[in-house]
């Protein structure tokens, strides 16, 4: 039986997180965490791509130290492999040579436990996963949604007080995503056992709201704690009721005030000539997924909702996020609170025809300086401005984006734009 808590289990201090960039410098990924971990809850991670929340996981089980601060287990800093952690991983991470139960054993070994022991505690976690049956099978004989009630199953076998999920139903199809978190859950909930409690990252506000007591939202990149909500309601949870959907606008409203600020924060605010040389970072999104953001928009009548957008046009809502900003970079829609509506440019654009489209581009890509930048540099360089050349201005320019993907970005707007074409069999960009 577990001992009752008064305190925190884990606790992160002040925790920053940096990684050595792409190309030299330095990537900042977490910046001053403060969270923790309490006994007897769910706690769910959710925020954009890139905001740091598998790093903050990796850290809470102890996989790498911070670069500052400290995770304390106990009251006590860390120092390597937290103790009372187990991971469930996204993508299975089973060994394929190995049985479901080799597979669960094998982390039991490495505990240097009995054989006894070793083989009781793997048929209990086999049992509480519902894989009875399946002990000799091998990872590819099974379906998505039992390999990862083996990853379950694997965790739970060395009883920890905190089970760490990472996108643990992403790779599984809906219904049995539903099943394998229900049964998590009736897990959690027996208070006579570990684990005692649930920290997950999840993609889906809903999701995070029928399974979490706490919901922690990160932001931006480096990512930072934006806020904790709290989720006050009984389980089982009924996701229509009108208290859930209340909590999901509230995080709605969270999630878009972060991430499509209608004020933009940039302080300090540089001198005249540092602003003047500033590149803004491109968002990575596809000319293709722009168009048809704002085609879609058209048949609304002009405005929707940013998570309108994402389950009308069954696109995943990072995906949905980054083309907005694209398009408000662009100046072709507008966001104000959770509205995204076509500005009047990009009214005109979407009615027009593929080459004033074009047009219309390439003008508002010479009204972003990071490719009035590209122009000038292909000037300089007489015609032909080469992809080396234009990494290391890249590099050095926007040092906390990995070069290459802006390299790929700018080269898909540019082309569409008629702006430039890049000669990928010599690797140089030159005008149209
Ligand atoms: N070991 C590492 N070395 C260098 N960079 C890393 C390492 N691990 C993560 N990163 C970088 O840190 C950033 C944050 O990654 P992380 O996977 O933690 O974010 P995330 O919020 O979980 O994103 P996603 O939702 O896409 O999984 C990314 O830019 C990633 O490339």
């Amino acid at each position: 039986m577990q001992q009752p808590y008064t305190s925190p289990i884990c606790e992160l201090r002040g925790v920053q997180m940096r990684f050595p960039g792409p190309r030299g410098g330095v990537q900042r990924v977490l910046e001053d965490i403060r969270l923790e971990v309490r006994p007897d809850e769910i706690l769910c991670l959710i925020g954009p791509n890139g905001s740091g929340k598998s790093t903050l996981l990796r850290l809470l089980a102890g996989l790498m130290p911070p670069t500052q601060g400290e995770v304390r287990h106990h009251g006590e800093k860390l120092e390597g492999l937290n103790p009372g952690v187990a991971m469930v991983f996204q993508s299975f991470a089973l060994y394929p040579w190995m049985t479901v139960e080799e597979n669960v054993r094998v982390v039991l070994r490495a505990r240097d436990l009995p054989e006894g022991e070793v083989r009781e505690r793997a048929h209990q976690a086999i049992r509480k996963v519902g894989l009875e049956g399946f002990e000799e099978a091998f990872p590819r004989e099974l379906s998505r949604g039992t390999k990862q009630r083996v990853g379950v199953a694997r965790a739970l076998a060395v009883d920890p007080e905190i089970l760490v999920m990472d996108e643990p139903f992403s790779q599984v199809d809906a219904l049995t995503a539903e099943a394998l978190r229900a049964e998590i859950m009736d897990i959690w909930a027996d208070k006579e056992r570990n684990p005692s409690a649930i920290v997950m990252v999840s993609q889906s506000i809903r999701e995070a709201l029928l399974m979490a007591d706490r919901v922690a939202v990160l932001s931006g990149s480096p990512g930072t704690l934006r806020t904790i909500v709290e989720v006050p309601m009984a389980r089982p949870r009924d996701s229509r009721s009108p208290e859930f959907m209340k909590l999901v606008d509230h995080l709605h409203d969270i999630f878009t005030s972060a991430e499509l600020p209608d004020v933009q924060v940039t302080a300090p605010i540089p001198s005249a000539a540092a602003q003047e040389d500033q590149v803004e970072p491109l968002p990575m999104a596809q000319s293709g997924d722009i168009l048809g953001l704002l085609e879609f928009l058209e048949t609304q009548g002009g405005t929707s909702d940013l998570f309108q957008v994402a389950s009308h046009t069954h696109v995943a809502f990072e995906k949905v996020l980054t083309t907005v900003k694209a398009a408000e970079m662009l100046d072709l829609v507008d966001t104000p609170k959770r509205a995204v509506l076509l500005t009047p440019l990009g009214k005109r654009f979407v009615n027009a025809n593929m080459d004033d489209r074009k047009d219309l581009w390439r003008a508002q890509l010479l009204e972003l300086r990071l490719f009035r930048v590209v122009q000038e540099m292909m000037h300089l360089e007489e015609g032909e401005l080469s992809e080396e050349t234009l990494l290391q201005e890249l590099a050095t320019r926007l040092p906390m984006e990995d070069p290459e993907k802006t390299f790929e970005t700018l080269v898909a707007w540019g082309r569409f734009g008629e702006l430039f074409a890049y000669r990928e069999e010599r690797g140089v960009l030159t005008p149209e």
